[in-house]
């Protein structure tokens, strides 16, 4: 998997991780051109440009040895140092036409993503590092090249501009996806429940509500089911709150295996969740709610606790046109709560006596 796509499956611990392995890639081949620097400066005769090389080679290598060490932000620093230092006595033996100049733009993007690094202090480094591509062309631009391979000037030329390019592209690049993946992380965070990984209360509210939006619009049905686990207090008594928790989360995932994608299922509290079945009616929310019952019934909850079954009771309705969220969710509360009564482990659909069309005439 591509670096960059792989950033949008990774925690964000990893993102730094993954973020100085691109660097490091990039690193091992500014090394690699290095070494054939000295060879290239040393047959154009510039043999103070391939000794000053060679000091680069090791400046390189110690930088990716600094990220193998975890020294992120130094090994960053390694490299700005030399990178500064090279285009600074480069263009003043060669002159500006090679373009080595244009290495100072991408350096001084690197340094914008080093976390580590606070961002005035960031900022400061770039933009001396633009000051002094600038500051270049101030005292180095009447330098003559005098070597060899005079008319290949233009073509090196822009390839130190594509390569020095790139990689700024790629810095941008990377910085999107760690911005996007972390905003995708907190609004993750902020809607689901950490333990099951269901929606949480407060934020499926709007969701059910713009799904019943939806239901009007489209002319469909929209059914809502509470559902509780059976005897929960007894079997957290009996085989203590951990695995408790383990059960919450086998029973979340059968929830998430029998609805469909455009269904909203939530941790309404603690062994209390709640399901939105949407364009489906009473009867086949019936036949799917019993059907995962029958699947959370047989669960093996061994590895959980002893050979206890872990049963649960499910109390649905059918969302009334003009009914409110909060009338629904009483009277599949009170079906919920017949299912208890009349022995558990089972589902019953609310039989809704008041007319709710009526009822908003009236007022
Ligand atoms: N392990 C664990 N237990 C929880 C969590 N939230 C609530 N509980 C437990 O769930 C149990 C709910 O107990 P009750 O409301 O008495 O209901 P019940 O024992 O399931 O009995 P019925 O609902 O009448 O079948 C309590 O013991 C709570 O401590 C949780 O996040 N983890």
């Amino acid at each position: 998997m591509p670096a960059l796509m792989q950033i949008k499956h990774q925690n964000l611990d990893d993102v730094e991780t993954i973020k100085f392995q691109i660097i490091q890639r990039v690193a091992y081949f500014a090394l690699a051109i290095h070494v054939a620097l000295i060879f290239i400066f040393y047959h154009l005769g510039a043999s103070m440009l391939a000794l000053a090389n060679i000091f680069s080679v090791f400046a390189w290598a110690s930088g990716i040895n600094l990220i193998n060490k975890g020294r992120h932000s130094l090994a960053l620093k390694v490299f700005s140092i030399e990178v500064l230092l090279h285009s600074i006595l480069v263009c003043a033996t060669l002159g500006l036409e090679l373009g080595f100049q244009f290495y100072l733009w991408t350096i001084s993007c690197l340094l914008l993503v080093d976390y580590q690094l606070k961002l005035k202090h960031a900022f400061i480094y770039s933009l001396m590092l633009i000051f002094t591509f600038a500051a270049l062309y101030l005292f180095f631009s009447d330098v003559v090249y005098s070597y060899a391979y005079k008319d290949f000037l233009l073509y090196i030329n822009m390839l130190n501009i594509v390569i020095a390019g790139l990689p700024m592209v790629y810095a941008i690049g990377l910085i999107r996806e760690i911005s996007i993946s972390q905003r995708i992380a907190l609004t993750d965070m902020a809607a689901k429940d950490h333990l099951t990984k269901l929606y949480n209360r407060r934020f499926a509210k709007k969701l059910i509500l713009a799904a019943q939006q939806k239901s009007v619009f489209t002319n469909t049905n929209l059914c809502l089911v509470m559902a509780d686990i059976d005897f929960f207090k007894h079997f957290n008594d009996t085989y203590g709150h951990d695995k408790g928790d383990a059960i919450l989360v086998r029973v979340a995932n059968v929830i998430n295996q029998h609805i469909a994608e455009q269904d909203i299922a939530v941790r309404w509290g603690g062994e209390e969740f709640l399901i939105v079945l949407t364009n489906t009616n009473e009867q086949n929310a019936f036949t799917r709610i019993e059907r995962m019952r029958d699947n959370i019934a047989a669960l093996n909850c061994a590895e959980q606790g002893g050979n206890l079954n872990i049963t649960m009771s499910f109390g649905l309705i059918q969302w009334q046109s003009n009914a409110s969220l909060e009338e629904m969710l009483q009277q599949a509360d009170a079906a919920l709560y017949k299912s208890k009564e009349n022995g558990r482990n089972q589902t019953t659909i609310a039989t809704t006596e008041t007319d709710y069309t009526a009822e908003l005439k009236s007022i």
